[in-house]
This record gives structure tokens, sequence and C-alpha cells, in this order.
């Protein structure tokens, strides 16, 4: 088999839903605070993760045409491996863990030449407690939340002597965001397929799933470099212009959401979106004694929208010139 053949055929192997909760991880401090959010930090009390590993490696090809495991690293080792690292792990960041636990990997077994690792951060928050001074976070019990989470992929590969850092991206996803009004939809193709009325005011709720990647990757390690950019701010600012634009569609809004993104956080190089149209359906337009209405959910099918961005399309939005406002 040639090194071309060895190349282009697809071959890993690797484990899933590795469940990993750390207690008393380092507290994430060194993040900038910006006008959209309230995020200043977290105290990692608990710091959780469902990752997917998935590794390579040309020498694992008689494993899967002969049979032959005497280099298989056994998938139930791998989690055991994640495990084991998240206890020897001193940084504060789901990023920094998966390129950490990747180099190990590539370290320990000479047989990987590349290791990807995917997370899903668990969301605890901290549940309020009651005392005789008032309310304050309980620094002991935490709800485990099923809104959106912080997510990761990081791969990285044998070169020579070095291991690198391939591929590195950062995600907030599965945040749901409705907005009671003051969102439009009007202007587009109509035809004889076109039974969709034009609305200047629908109760917009969307889906979004939010990447991004830094200039410098470092930065989206760990912390202590003050570049970390955190999942919450990405959020608070996705729902802040929200809240403060009359959009006329998920496609601009998405847009304008990402040049906030790259004009708050110049140390990141490109943010993208995949979002979900899930506006409910309007049942009574106008309650007796009004403003109100009332609403169910949609009814399959749902419309979706991808774009990416980079620092160029916020330079380029900058020098144009503008009607409304600035981001
Ligand atoms: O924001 C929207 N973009 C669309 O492309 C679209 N298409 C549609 O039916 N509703 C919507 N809403």
């Amino acid at each position: 088999m040639t090194r071309e053949q060895l190349e282009s055929r697809t071959m890993y192997y690797g484990k899933g839903d590795v469940w990993v909760f750390r207690s008393y991880a380092k507290p994430l401090t060194g993040i900038t605070v910006i006008p959209e959010s309230p995020f200043r930090g977290r105290e990692n009390v608990l710091f959780g993760m469902n990752i997917k590993v998935a590794v390579k490696g040309e020498d694992f090809l008689t494993s899967f045409t002969e049979g032959d495991n005497s280099l298989v690293v056994a998938t139930d080792s791998m989690k055991n491996f994640i495990l084991r690292h998240a206890a020897h792990y001193t940084g504060a960041t789901v990023e920094g863990f998966l390129e950490y636990a990747s180099r190990r990997f590539i370290e320990t077994y000479p047989q990987m030449t590349g290791v990807r690792m995917n997370a899903t951060q668990v969301p605890f928050e901290n549940v309020q407690i009651g005392s005789p001074d008032g309310i304050a976070p309980s620094d002991l019990v935490f709800k485990y939340s099923h809104n959106e989470s912080a997510g990761a992929s990081v791969e990285v590969e044998r070169s020579g002597e070095n291991i690198e850092l391939t591929y590195a991206q950062s995600s907030v996803k599965n945040l749901r965001l409705i907005k009671v009004k003051g969102s439009g939809f009007a202007g587009f193709v109509r035809d004889e397929y076109t039974t969709l009325p034009e609305t200047s005011d629908r109760p917009l709720f969307i889906f979004l799933d939010i990447h991004w990647k830094y200039k410098n990757p470092a930065d989206g390690l760990d912390d202590t470099r003050q570049n970390y950019v955190d999942a919450e701010q990405i959020r608070d600012i996705a729902a802040t212009v929200f809240h403060e634009n009359n959009s006329p569609s998920i496609q601009y809004l998405i847009y304008l959401i990402g040049l906030r993104i790259l004009k708050n956080f110049s140390q990141l190089e490109a943010v993208s979106f995949e979002s979900n149209n899930r506006t409910w359906e309007t049942i009574v337009e106008t309650v007796d004694e009004g403003p109100g209405s009332v609403f169910t959910e949609p009814r399959p099918p749902y419309g979706f929208q991808g774009f990416s961005m980079t620092q160029e399309d916020l330079a380029a939005y900058e020098n144009k010139p503008q009607e409304a406002g600035s981001v």
C-alpha cells in the first residue's frame, strides 16, 4: 500500500461519552470583562465534561485488516487515561484539558500519530441559599443545568519529534433565545410557492450554535494568558445583540452578533454560526385584555442558517458608511 493510499484511508477508533467530573479545578480568572456580560470568571468547584476521543495512526492498519491487536490501546483504557489525567490537570478550561490529554496520548503511545478530542462542558449552576444574612450562592450545592453548554474540539498531531496543535475551536451549543416582539421577516421572494405572510413583528425563537477560533490558538487553551474568551461571554453578546436590534431576518441577526463578537475580542480570528428558526406559531394574536398573544410550538419542518466570519468582515463593515449606527 502506498503512502498516499494510507493517508487517504479513513481509519480511526476511540471512545465517546467519557464523562469527567473533576471537583476543585483551578478557578477561571483571566478574562476580559465586556459591557455585554456580567461574566467575571468561574470557581470551577465542579468542572464537568463529556468527551469524545478518536485516535489515528498508520500502525493501526493490521488491527483492521488482520485482527492484530498488538498495538491496539483498548478504548476502555482510553477512558481510564482521560479520567486519570483529569486529576493531574492544573488548568481552568475545557480547551486546555483536551490539548493536555491529547498530547499525553501521543507522548505515551508511539503508534498514535493524531488525536482528536471533542467535549461538551457539563454546566453546573450555583444554587441560591437563603440565610439570616440574605441570599447567596452555595459553594457546595449545584444544579445540573440543561441550558446551553460550552464545547471544544482540538486535534494534535505528531510531527517528527514534536507534537503540534493542528486544530482548535471553541463553541457554545444549544443556546435557545426567544424574543417576544421586535423581529420581522419581509421582502423575500414571492412566487407561486409562497404561502408565508410577511411580518414586521414575530415571536422569534432561535436555536444557536456559535463557534470561534483564536488568532493564536494558545490564547484559547488557558486563562493565564489573559486572552481567554468564555462561552458565557459569547452567549451574553448574542443575547444583547438580539435584544438591541429589530432584526429583519435570522441571517442578518447572526451577522450582527458575529460583528460584535469580533469587535469585543480582537484576539479571535473567526466566528461561525449554525442557527435554527423555531419561531412559535401564533394562535391568538391579541388576548382580551391586551397586550399579549398565545403561541404554540412550531410544526416541523424548521429552517436553518450557517455563516462564518473573520476579522476581515468586521474591517469591511467598519469601513463602509453606516446608516444604522455601529456595532
Ligand atoms: O429569518 C428568517 N430567514 C429565512 O430565510 C426564513 N424563511 C422563512 O420561512 N422564515 C425565515 N426567517
